[in-house]
């Protein structure tokens, strides 16, 4: 009988990443003698440990997988129900969990985060990568695996060409460069050299260009994916893991640009067909240098540029889609166009009463011309914390202004062993095709890149140990007039800190 007694909780938040865990103790500490309930579908929840801020906007932290009981340790008042919510009655504030629990709520906060959007669903041999779980199925084919090929070109892609050793890896993507969602072309070709087998690199002497943005595309595919639900993987997840095929060589991947997948045939079906597929080409910059191959594969992948590869499977990293699922039905919940639950500027759903954060929200607020939605880990800590600040102030009458991590788009990553920094439109995203941009390009050893519209700065990309990444934030938020200095922002030999410090 104690199973249908629904619990009570003045706010309940739902989802167990660094959202919905941010969120929860945030909750927790403001209001130290009431219940928050804490509803996760996996066992165990995402801490954020070691933050560091390490500038105005920019942060730093580790993701750690705790058991759930951790949690109530550090807040006695968190209560966690280990469950999936699996239905949501808005009118009568309640949720409803699979194994039979209710829950009613003054305040949710759905935190349910997203899953990999795969290109072809259902496919044995597509995988995709989003928690612990398939991040060891992934490691566990892979080590059988003589040649995978990777479909997609933002962060994950990213870092699975590089840190795969001893396998094969035909890499598809849409673009003309690699990277579409961090970088342009000019840092792709900066990064390229890493991934060839001779690591040589030699210092040249500085070069700065300038010219003007052609625009970039964002082009969104369309399928639905798997029904897996535990918490994405934060930074430095592959460092546990031991990504490496059956072969002795270190990377060796093979790039095919402008092109999608348009067909997958298992062996069978291939063979039936009396199909005919390349070998793994040589010379990445020579494409003529694939030939028909003879070796049979599980899996072909036929493109959208008439070639065929076979391989061991296909790891489909191309973006995710928002767990809004078990939650929409009999609510009148506003999507945005990624499918995620529109909030507004408190980060308030369409429907009484609910608010969300993290990868399952779509920011629909007049954003600060120099911030954008971007599914990160960093967003999901800022909208969690910036959740529970809203919901405590709207709980007692209290006006709120927009957190601070809301002005400017930043962000601290690793790719190819390089430091990357990227602050603001730092790809001109949206910005007219008036703007301009500054390089500057050291090989082997940093790239940089300013974007600026007007004489003032709207974004930059920082790549390697730059140091610069206070100094361009400032000249971001404070949107100060540069134009007398020229491309003397960008001189190696002027030390701009003092100008601006
Ligand atoms: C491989 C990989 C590498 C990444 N690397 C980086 C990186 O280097 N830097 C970076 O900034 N970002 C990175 N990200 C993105 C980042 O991990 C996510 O943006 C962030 O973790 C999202 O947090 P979240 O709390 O919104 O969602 P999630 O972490 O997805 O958490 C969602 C939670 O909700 C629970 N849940 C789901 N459905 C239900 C339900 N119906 N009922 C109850 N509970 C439910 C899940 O169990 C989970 O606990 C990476 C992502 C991946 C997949
Ligand atoms: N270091 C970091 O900051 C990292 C961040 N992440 C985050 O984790 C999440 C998941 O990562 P990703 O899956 O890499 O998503 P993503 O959004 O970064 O990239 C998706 C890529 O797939 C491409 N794509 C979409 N549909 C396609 C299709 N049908 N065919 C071919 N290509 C297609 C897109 O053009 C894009 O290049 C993202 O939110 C990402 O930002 C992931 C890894 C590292």
């Amino acid at each position: 009988m104690a199973a249908h007694v629904p619990v009570r909780g003045r706010f309940v938040v739902v989802g167990g990443g660094i959202a919905g865990v941010t969120c929860a103790e945030r909750l927790a500490t403001e209001f130290p003698s009431e219940d928050i309930v804490l509803v996760t579908a996996s066992p165990v929840i995402k801490a954020v440990t070691n933050f560091r801020q390490v500038s105005k906007t920019l942060e730093e932290f580790d993701v750690e997988e705790q058991p759930s009981t951790m949690l109530e340790k550090r807040y006695p008042n968190i209560k966690v129900i280990e469950s999936g919510v699996k239905e949501l009655k808005s009118q009568e504030h309640k949720i409803f969990t699979e194994d039979g629990k209710q829950c009613i709520y003054e305040k949710l906060c759905l935190c349910a985060g997203a899953k990999p959007k795969l290109i072809f669903e259902e496919n044995p041999y597509v995988l995709g990568i989003r928690d612990t779980d398939s991040a060891q199925v992934f490691q566990n084919h892979l080590a059988k695996a003589k040649r995978i090929a990777v479909v997609g070109n933002g962060g994950i892609a990213l870092e699975l060409v590089y840190e795969i050793e001893g396998c094969e890896v035909i890499w598809a993507i849409k673009d003309k460069a690699i990277g579409n969602t961090f970088f342009d072309a000019g840092a792709a070709e900066f990064l390229i050299p890493k991934l060839t087998a001779e690591k040589l690199e030699t210092a040249i002497a500085c070069k700065r260009t300038k010219y003007t943005t052609d625009g970039s595309e964002k082009e969104e595919g369309s399928v639905a994916a798997a029904d897996k639900l535990g918490s994405a993987l934060g930074p430095d997840w592959h460092e546990g893991l031991h990504l490496k095929g059956t072969k002795e060589f270190s990377h060796k991947v093979h790039i095919e640009t402008l092109c999608e997948i348009k067909k997958i045939y298992l062996q069978q079906e291939f063979k039936q067909l009396q199909k005919t597929s390349l070998s793994f080409p040589k010379d990445n910059s020579d494409n003529q240098n694939a030939h028909l191959e003879e070796e049979l594969w599980p899996v072909y992948m036929e493109l959208t540029n008439g070639k065929i590869y076979g391989c061991d499977f296909i790891v489909s990293a191309t973006g995710v889609v928002p767990n809004v699922k078990p939650f929409l039905d009999g609510n009148n919940f506003a999507l945005g166009e990624d499918g995620g639950l529109k909030v507004d500027k408190h980060m308030h759903s369409s429907v009484a009463d609910i608010y969300a954060a993290g990868d399952i929200c779509t920011a629909s607020w007049e954003p600060s011309p120099v911030w954008q939605q971007m599914r990160l880990w960093t967003q999901a800590r800022q909208m969690g914390w910036y959740a529970a600040k809203c919901m405590v102030a709207d709980s007692l009458g209290e006006s709120i202004d927009m957190d601070f991590s809301f002005e400017l788009f930043a962000h601290v990553t690793k790719f190819f062993n390089y430091k990357v920094v990227l602050l603001g439109k730092y790809n001109a995203q949206g910005l007219d095709l008036d703007c301009e941009l500054m390089l500057r390009c050291t090989k082997g050893q940093e790239y940089i890149k300013v974007v600026m519209q007007n004489g003032r700065m709207m974004g930059a990309v920082l790549i390697g140990e730059t140091d610069l990444e206070e100094t361009f934030e400032n000249l971001i938020l404070n949107q100060m007039d540069l134009s007398a200095y020229g491309e003397d922002l960008l001189n190696p030999n002027v030390d701009i800190e003092d100008y601006f410090d």
